[in-house]
């Protein structure tokens, strides 16, 4: 070979030596392009990775939160099971128990009615031991109107000041009073009047009086007081017997006060005490099976002539007749209203009405009202449906005319005042008649007459005064020296009333079935 061939051999040789350089250049460069991407592909999956991992960690940690958690809940769910199949025994239990506690109420409730149908019995074996006629005596106290308007040497001040001073009134109240006194101390059933007077002879003459009653209330006793007595006697009517308040005793001796009462809470009297207490009962027995029905009527006697205190209009002009049911017991009285009673307010409503009627009267007929009798009848009846039995009793309470004798009440010239004066003292004396018969029949002359029909007064209260019937009668005295005399005479009526036992109250109830 030529050296001309040899020299292209060689530069061809060259030629590709250099393109293979190239080439592997371009390689080398295309590799590192190549390098410089896995590089940053590698570095993103490296932040990718520490990225995973930290979630991974994370979560790890909250998985082990929860599966904590799964394992708390797992164990309260358990104990909730065990509650639950607890509760379910104790429910089990408890339903034999309930039923067990139904049959003891059942069986506690019949006692119950058992046990009120027997204490109703004690009640009014005790009511009846305590004697069917009663007698309190009432003091009412010195009142500034008794000082003021008493003319007596001791009214005159001890200074020549107008005002009195507290030692005027301290003089003038103790030469008021009457020397009444309260010796029994423990069972409170004493009261003795003293008085001091000077003989002909000029000689000091001292008189005493001793009277003993139920009970004898001090000027200071209050109306809770009086009703505490009066209370049992109310809960007899609610058992079917008849029950009969009344006050006795002169013009302003405190009869109105100790029935009516004034308007306070504290004040009030036995009219509306009495009410209440028996809606309190009879709402009480409600729970043993009883249903009551109640009724009222308000009449007032004047002259001897029956007015309706409950009528319509001012004045009642309708002829009242009184009529008695034997068989039942009850007294009627035509053409009077009778009112269905639901509460004590209604009832204080009526009486407030009756109030006003006498208060119309009194101012256009010179001070009626305490020259008339006023009768409130609250009249029950019950019906037991569980025990079959039912009752049917009265209340009566009664405020009378005052009791002042003639010559006291300023009637001498006044041939009205004398007439109302002479009707008061008869039916008060038929009262006492009454009375009295009723002692000696209960002493056993049975074939007593009983004058009852001597005065409208009586024979409207037969029922109350017979021998099925419960009475209190409330003597009230006034304390003033000048009313003494009257004071005497009223506690001899009074204590004429006490002495007499009046057979054995018999309540009107029937049983339709046994118990
Ligand atoms: N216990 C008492 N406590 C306070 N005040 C009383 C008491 N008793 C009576 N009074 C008052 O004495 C006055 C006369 O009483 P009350 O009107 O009750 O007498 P009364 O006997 O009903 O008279 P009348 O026959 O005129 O109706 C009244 O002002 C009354 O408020």
């Amino acid at each position: 070979m030529s050296s001309r061939q040899l020299k292209r051999k060689h530069a061809n040789e060259v030629m590709d030596l250099e393109m293979d350089i190239k080439r592997k250049e371009r390689e080398l460069r295309e590799a590192k392009e190549d390098s410089r991407m896995y590089q940053s592909d590698l570095e993103r999956e490296r932040e990718t990775v520490t990225m995973l991992k930290s979630t991974i960690s994370q979560q790890s940690t909250t998985q082990l939160t929860l599966s904590t958690q799964v394992t708390a809940l797992q164990a309260q769910i358990g104990a909730l099971q065990s509650a639950l199949n607890q509760s379910s025994n104790n429910g089990t239990q408890l339903t034999v128990e309930l039923e067990w506690a139904r049959r003891r109420i059942a069986e506690l409730e019949d006692e119950t009615r058992k046990a009120e149908t027997q204490r109703r019995k004690l009640h009014n074996i005790i009511q009846e031991l305590k004697g069917n006629i009663r007698v309190f005596c009432r003091v009412r106290p010195i009142l500034f109107s008794d000082v003021s308007s008493n003319g007596s040497a001791a009214s005159t001040p001890s200074s020549n000041s107008p005002t009195p001073t507290p030692e005027d009134e301290a003089r003038r109240i103790r030469a008021s009073k009457a020397d009444i006194n309260f010796p029994d101390k423990l069972d409170h059933k004493e009261i003795v009047l003293r008085s001091s007077s000077e003989s002909a002879t000029g000689q000091e003459r001292k008189d005493e009086w001793a009277f003993t009653f139920d009970r004898v209330f001090e000027p200071h006793s209050t109306q809770a007081e009086v009703f505490e007595d009066i209370s049992q006697l109310a809960q007899s009517c609610t058992d079917g017997y008849n029950v009969c308040v009344f006050a006795y005793g002169q013009t302003g001796s405190g009869k109105s006060f100790t029935m009516e009462g004034g308007s306070t809470d504290m004040t009030a009297g036995m009219i509306p005490r009495a009410v209440e207490q028996v809606f309190a009962v009879t709402d009480e027995l409600k729970t043993k099976g009883w249903v009551y029905k109640m009724e009222g009527q308000f009449l007032e006697i004047y002259n001897e002539t029956i007015n309706d205190l409950l009528g319509k209009g001012e004045f009642d002009k309708k002829k009242h007749e009184i009529k008695h049911d034997v068989k039942t017991g009850r007294t009627t009285v035509t053409e009077a209203n009778v009112v269905p009673l639901t509460s004590p307010g209604q009832v204080r409503s009526l009486l407030a009405l009756a109030q006003s009627r006498r208060t119309v009267a009194a101012t256009l007929m010179n001070e009626r009202s305490s020259r008339s009798h006023s009768v409130f009848t609250l009249r029950i009846m019950g019906e037991n449906a569980l025990t079959g039995e039912s009752c049917e009793g009265s209340l009566n309470l009664v405020d009378l005319a005052g009791s002042e004798r003639l010559e006291k009440s300023g009637a001498a010239n006044d041939k009205d005042r004398l007439r109302e004066t002479q009707n008061i003292n008869r039916s008060l004396s038929a009262l006492g008649d009454v009375i009295a018969a009723l002692g000696e029949k209960g002493e056993g002359k049975s074939d007593k007459h009983i004058p009852y029909r001597n005065s409208k007064l009586t024979y409207l209260l037969q029922n109350s005064l017979s021998g099925n019937s419960k009475t209190l009668m409330v003597l009230n005295l006034s304390p003033l020296a000048t009313h003494l005399n009257e004071s005497l005479c009223s506690l001899r009526f009074a204590t004429k009333v006490n002495n007499t036992t009046i057979g054995t109250a018999k309540k009107q109830s029937k049983t339709t079935t046994s118990s």
